[in-house]
Parts: C-alpha cells; sequence; structure tokens
C-alpha cells in the first residue's frame, strides 16, 4: 500500500529518504515553534531555508528529491512563492529570451521572487486591479505605478521582507490605451544591501491566524512610486509592446496570463491529500490508543476506534484522502497533458483544464480544512493540545479555501464551463470530463436499479448514479437560466444552485478517477482489495451526505438511498482491521506528523505528560506576575462580609 499510496517504489525510496534526511537534522526541529515570537520564528525559517538550501547544493540533489526536502521541512517560508510561482510564471509566460535571462538567476537563486498579483481591494477580480504600466515610447520603459491606496499590492508570500523581485500583475497603458491586466518583473531590493528601491515601499502585513503557522511566511506590502522597468521586463508570450509603442497580441489566449494559478491549483490537489492524510493518520492511530467507556468484569475499555459515530466520522476522511492522491495524480497528468499542447500551439483542452483545477481545488480544499477540524475532534480533548499537531496544521491549512481563488469563486468558473457545455449540447459532442453529458437523454430518463445494498457494490451503479446527479441538476440549472432575458443576471440570481452543480459535478470527477484507478494494475496481496473498500466508501458517503440531491433530482428512491447507507455500515467494518495499516502506509516519519498524539509507536500518555513540563509556564514553581497581580488579591482584607 506504501507503493499505491506513493505512485511507485522509486518515488517511496526517494521521499523516505529525504522525510529522513529532514527528520535527522536538527536544524529542522519544529516544535518550539508556536512558542516563538513572530522576529524569532521568521529569522529561524530563513535559517531553515539556508540550510535547506545548502543541502540541496551540496548533496546535488535533483530537481524532484529538492521538492521532497521542501516538504518535509513542513514550513511555509519564501522559497514557496519562488520555486511555486515565480519560477512557473516565467516559464509559463516569458519568451524564450527571457527566460534565458532570468530562469537561471532564479534557479541559483542570485535573485528571490514572489507572485504580485492581488491588491489590498481587488484579489478574486483580476480584472479589477489598479496597479498601472505605462508604457514610454521615449525611454523604451514602462513606469510602474500604485494610483491608489487600494492598489497597493497586498499578500504575496515571500514580499515582505526575502523577495528581491516581484511578478507583478498590473494594467497595461500603451498611447493612453488599456490592454487588460499583464505581468511584469520588477526588481524591489538592492542586490547589495536588501535596502528598497527608490520608488518602492514595502512591508509586512502583520500576524495571521494561528500561534507559528502561516506566521513563518512574510506575506508582504507594496507600493510604486513611478518606477521604471525597461521594456523587456514584460513577460511577452501572450502580448508584445514594441520599442515603437504598438502592442501585439500572439494567438496564444489571453487567458494564459492566468496560467501560473492553473499550475498552482494543479499543486494544491496533491498538497490537500497530504494534509488530510497527516491529520487523519494522527486521528486514526489515536482512536487506537484512547479507551472510553465499556470495561466488563474490570477488563480493558473500548477502544474508541471502536465507536460506529467515530468510524463514521473518521473512515470517509481517511478514504477522501486516498480519493485525493489518485484524483491528484490524475490531474497531474492532465496538466502536463496541457502544458505539452499548449508548447505546440494547441490551445483546445485549455478550458477544461481550467474547469477541472479550479473545480478540484475548491473541493478538495473545503473537504480537507474541515477534515482537518474533524479530526481535531475526534482526539477529544487532546485534539485541542499543539502537541496534538492538529490546531497547527489547520491554522496552516485553511487559507488554501482562499488562496489561488476563493472556493466560491472558482466553482462559479466551474459552472459557466458546464452551462456552456449543456448550452452547446445540441452541436457540440462534449469530451473528457464532461463526456457523460452526450448522453444526458438516457441520463435524464434511467433510474437507478439498485435493489439490495450489495447492488451498491458495483462501480458501473456508483458512477451512472452520480453522472445521473450530476447532469440533471447542471440541465435544471440550464432551463432556470433560460428563464432570464439576460444570462449574467440570470448567473447572478442562481449563483447558489450553479454551485451546488458544480461540486457535484467535480465530486463525479473524483469518484470516476478513484475507480478508474482501481481498473489499473496494482500489485501487493491484498491492496486492490482494500482501496476498492475506500473507493465505495468514499462514494456511498458522498451519495449519503448529499442523498437531498439525488433524491431531488428523482435518480434514487428513499430505499435505495438507505440501502446505501446501510452498505456503508457494513464497509466502515470492513476498514476497521486495516485501518492502522492504512495510514501507516502514508510512511510519515514522526517528525514530519508532529504529533504526540499520532505517534508511530503509540507511546501517547507518557510523552504527552512529558511534553507539558517543557512548557515555559513551568520554568518555575510560581509564576512571573504572581506576586504583582494575584498575590495582593489573595492578601487584601475586604470590608463587605458578603465579599
Ligand atoms: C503543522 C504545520 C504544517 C505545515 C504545513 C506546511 C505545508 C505548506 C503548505 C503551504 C504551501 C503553500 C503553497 C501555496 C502558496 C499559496 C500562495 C498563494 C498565491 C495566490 O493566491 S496568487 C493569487 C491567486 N489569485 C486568484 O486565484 C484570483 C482568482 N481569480 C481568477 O482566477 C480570475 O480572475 C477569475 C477566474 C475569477 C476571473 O473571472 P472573470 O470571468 O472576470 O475572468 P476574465 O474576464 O478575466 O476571463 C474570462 C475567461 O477566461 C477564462 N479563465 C479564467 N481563468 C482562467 C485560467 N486560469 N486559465 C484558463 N482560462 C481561464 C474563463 O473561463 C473565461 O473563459 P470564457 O471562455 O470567456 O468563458
Ligand atoms: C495565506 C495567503 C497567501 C496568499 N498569497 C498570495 C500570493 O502569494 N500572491 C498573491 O497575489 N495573492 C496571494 N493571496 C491572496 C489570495 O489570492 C486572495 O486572497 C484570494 O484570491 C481571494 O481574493 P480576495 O481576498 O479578494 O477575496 P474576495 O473576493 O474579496 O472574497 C470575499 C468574499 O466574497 C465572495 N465573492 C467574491 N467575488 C464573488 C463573486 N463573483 N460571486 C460570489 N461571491 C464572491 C467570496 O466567496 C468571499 O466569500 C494570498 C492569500 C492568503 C490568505
Amino acid at each position: 500500500m506504501k507503493v499505491a499510496w506513493a505512485g511507485s517504489r522509486e518515488t517511496l525510496e526517494l521521499s523516505d529518504r529525504m522525510a529522513k534526511l529532514v527528520a535527522n537534522d536538527p536544524v529542522f526541529e519544529k516544535f518550539t515553534r508556536p512558542m516563538l515570537g513572530r522576529k524569532e520564528l521568521f529569522k529561524n525559517t530563513l535559517r531553515k531555508a539556508a540550510h535547506g538550501w545548502k543541502l540541496i547544493v551540496d548533496l546535488r540533489l535533483t530537481e524532484e528529491e529538492a521538492k521532497w526536502l521542501r516538504l518535509y521541512i513542513d514550513e511555509p517560508a519564501y522559497t514557496d512563492l519562488h520555486w511555486g510561482m515565480f519560477i512557473p510564471a516565467i516559464e509559463g509566460q516569458g519568451t524564450e529570451e527571457q527566460k534565458k535571462k532570468w530562469l537561471p538567476l532564479a534557479q541559483k537563486m542570485k535573485i528571490i521572487g514572489c507572485y504580485a498579483q492581488t491588491e489590498l481591494g481587488h484579489g478574486s477580480n483580476v480584472q479589477g486591479l489598479e496597479t498601472t504600466a505605462t508604457f514610454d515610447p521615449q525611454a523604451d520603459e514602462f513606469v510602474i505605478h500604485s494610483p491608489t491606496l487600494t492598489s497597493s499590492k497586498w499578500w504575496p508570500g515571500g514580499l515582505g521582507k526575502a523577495s528581491t523581485h516581484a511578478l507583478v500583475y498590473a494594467r497595461l497603458i500603451v498611447g493612453g490605451e488599456f490592454h487588460g491586466v499583464h505581468g511584469f518583473i520588477v526588481q524591489l531590493r538592492s542586490l547589495e544591501d536588501h535596502s528598497p528601491l527608490p520608488g518602492i515601499t514595502v512591508g509586512d502585513i502583520g500576524l495571521k491566524f494561528g500561534n507559528g503557522a502561516y506566521n513563518t511566511m512574510d506575506n508582504g506590502v507594496l507600493r510604486f512610486d513611478h518606477v521604471r522597468i525597461p521594456r523587456n521586463q514584460m513577460l511577452m508570450r501572450v502580448s508584445q509592446v514594441t520599442k515603437e509603442g504598438k502592442y501585439m497580441q500572439s494567438d496564444v489566449p489571453r487567458q494564459l496570463i492566468y496560467g501560473t494559478m492553473v499550475y498552482v491549483r494543479q499543486t494544491i490537489v496533491v498538497d490537500a491529500s497530504k494534509a488530510l492524510s497527516r491529520a487523519v493518520c494522527i486521528a486514526t492511530r489515536y482512536s487506537a490508543v484512547r479507551r472510553q467507556f465499556g470495561s466488563r468484569n474490570g477488563g480493558p475499555e473500548t477502544q474508541v476506534i471502536d465507536y460506529k459515530t467515530q468510524q463514521s466520522r473518521l473512515f470517509p476522511l481517511l478514504a477522501s484522502a486516498y480519493a485525493f492522491r489518485f484524483v491528484g495524480e490524475w490531474l497531474k497528468w492532465l496538466y502536463m497533458d496541457v502544458k505539452q499542447r499548449l508548447e505546440a500551439n494547441d490551445f483546445s483542452t485549455l478550458p477544461e483544464a481550467h474547469a477541472c483545477t479550479a473545480g478540484l481545488k475548491s473541493l478538495t480544499t473545503t473537504a480537507t480544512a474541515d477534515g482537518i477540524e474533524e479530526c481535531r475532534k475526534l482526539c477529544g480533548g487532546h485534539g485541542y493540545l499543539v502537541s496534538s499537531g492538529l490546531p497547527e496544521l489547520f491554522a496552516v491549512y485553511i487559507p488554501a479555501c482562499t488562496y489561488e481563488g476563493d472556493n466560491v469563486v472558482l466553482l462559479l468558473q466551474v459552472a459557466r464551463f458546464i452551462v456552456k457545455t449543456v448550452s452547446e449540447l445540441g452541436y457540440k459532442q462534449p469530451v473528457g470530463t464532461t463526456a457523460y453529458m452526450g448522453r444526458v437523454a438516457t441520463l435524464m430518463q434511467n433510474n437507478c436499479a439498485v435493489r439490495t445494498a450489495e447492488d451498491w457494490l458495483n462501480p458501473g451503479a456508483i458512477v451512472e448514479a452520480f453522472e445521473a446527479r450530476a447532469a440533471r441538476m447542471a440541465v435544471a440549472c440550464g432551463r432556470q437560466l433560460a428563464k432570464f432575458e439576460n444570462p449574467e443576471e440570470g448567473f447572478a440570481e442562481l449563483a447558489s444552485d450553479l454551485v451546488e452543480a458544480s461540486v457535484a459535478h467535480c465530486q463525479l470527477i473524483v469518484v470516476s478517477k478513484f475507480i478508474e484507478k482501481l481498473q489499473q494494475d496494482i500489485p501487493g496481496k491484498g491492496v486492490k482489495q482494500s482501496l476498492e473498500i475506500l473507493c465505495y466508501v468514499y462514494a456511498l458517503f458522498l451519495l449519503h451526505k448529499h442523498q437531498g440531491d439525488f433524491l431531488a433530482v428523482g435518480y434514487l428512491t428513499p430505499k435505495q438511498a438507505l440501502l446505501a447507507n446501510d452498505q456503508l455500515r457494513t464497509l466502515y467494518s470492513k476498514v476497521r482491521p486495516n485501518a492502522i495499516a492504512l495510514v501507516d502506509s502514508f510512511n510519515y516519519t514522526d517528525h514530519y506528523l508532529g504529533s504526540i498524539l499520532g505517534r508511530y509507536d503509540g507511546n501517547v500518555y507518557p510523552k504527552l505528560y512529558e511534553a507539558a513540563w517543557e512548557d515555559p509556564l513551568n520554568d518555575s514553581d510560581v509564576a512571573d506576575g504572581f506576586h504583582q497581580y494575584v498575590q495582593p488579591i489573595l492578601k487584601q482584607k475586604l470590608h463587605s462580609a458578603k465579599l
């Protein structure tokens, strides 16, 4: 199962080597993180990032090894944005000449870059950005300017303190005409002493949610006062500005300017499975250690993992972690395919890639953020201790529902794609993830054939149920929209229904990709069977949770919905004996997991007890401030007898 989770034996071995390298290096210690003040915390992150880079250089790590190393260091840092957005943006939107100039500098870390798109006034509405880039043909330069307070760049990670350069998204103005938002490479700080260059005001935006957590990142604010950059620092793969001040658009679609977001959203789906699996690993192991009630004749109490309620909350999350792992693998494939096509100037699959990355990013991050919090509750009171690892994981993870596109805004993008597909059904055969809509007549007509709980153990029955629900919800939205004279007004009015239709479409993708994965050759005794059980758990859990949808569209009867729930209970009993093995298969070191409750050896209570004494409050028996603030109260002489 470890191989199935990792994707291949090579990846398992490679990631294992990197995990151990980090776990055994004292520089990467992270348990004191929540106790540190902001300055100390940030300096510590700089130290870890520098040490990580030294290891990459000294050990000549490959790009793949370096990625795993950064993952296991497990601390958000400016390097995430440098490697994860700045470099990919230049790769995707730069000309060959620009790539030749900037990529070697960035890849050798001679410069540090961030991705400066969001502003104080606008994040989701990219076309609403206010920063301007005005071309000055006399000087052959762009003038980058922040005309209003709300045009201040706000949020970019790595911008606050670390970056020397930024990829700045600004409205292009040539000859007094606006040409939409484009990307510009702007140097922010001196490469000699790191001080901000003239015309640049830059700093950190302040503390964020949670102790430690995302506060290791210097999310920044940035203002420009007529800062000049050479013309060739506008990324010009999509459109160009000539020396003479002529704006030209190539055959490449404008949307490619948003390409970096497609790339990052795809990586966020893979990361969702990592974050959720960490939380599930902690909650599962602890649920096997923890005992409450049920002692008979002085024997041990019941392990909480044996309670059906615990199983019905925990096992769907375990199954979701696997589901997100496999859909992430597929999405990576889809992205690589699109990338290759784009390089050959084939842009036909870009809309689908945008819809899939946006929708799956939204679906998986929402489920993961909620899932981490559920895991905290599954661990009872001890889950609230920082030493459980769950509070910090939650605090670090939840912004994933917002960054790289607010999850609702992204689902509305999916909705536009679905509605367009439905409206074109008369003359255009849908392909890829919307191919099922080509069978819309059948899906609208046929109802579920399940008669017994066993009938639900059939991939065909499951896929058809999810297809029928998604198709019927999409068609219902299409019909409602048709009643509006103004389609945009209709879209705004029906937005909540459209979001639900998008969720149904995205859940169908995840379920289908899990089932497709099981059609592949999966080596290892019992591995495929265990994955099949998890796949059914994932699908039937969703069906149970959203049974209102399935019933409302008239595909299922209440009896069939009940049968699905009966089957789900049986499946939980089948997961139980392998639950610990299924989380051990994630192959996480205790260092990466960062949780006393999730320790591999299960030695939870002695370690919790020990850790308590390490809290700074326990440095002395009498706390600082006692004599000043508490003792006077204890010693006071009150006159009223009542008091
Ligand atoms: C215990 C401790 C634990 C430690 C754990 C440590 C783990 C470490 C984890 C941390 C790792 C962190 C890594 C991630 C860091 C995150 C950094 C975040 C970065 C950012 O957030 S960058 C900013 C991102 N911003 C957004 O995403 C903005 C969202 N808005 C948009 O994407 C768009 O503007 C829009 C889609 C909402 C725009 O809509 P609008 O209709 O106005 O669009 P346009 O008119 O501009 O365009 C319409 C047509 O274009 C198509 N379109 C839109 N987007 C794309 C796209 N990306 N690709 C292709 N096509 C696109 C539309 O579909 C329209 O097409 P149509 O055919 O005309 O309909
Ligand atoms: C930790 C973190 C790191 C970040 N890193 C970066 C970075 O490195 N670089 C960068 O450029 N940006 C970064 N961002 C910014 C991030 O991309 C934006 O915050 C995000 O895109 C959401 O935009 P917003 O803040 O404008 O939200 P808003 O759009 O203001 O959202 C507010 C509310 O309005 C709703 N809403 C908005 N529009 C619509 C609509 N059309 N229909 C219905 N509802 C709507 C949303 O659903 C939400 O509920 C980061 C943000 C965070 C939190």
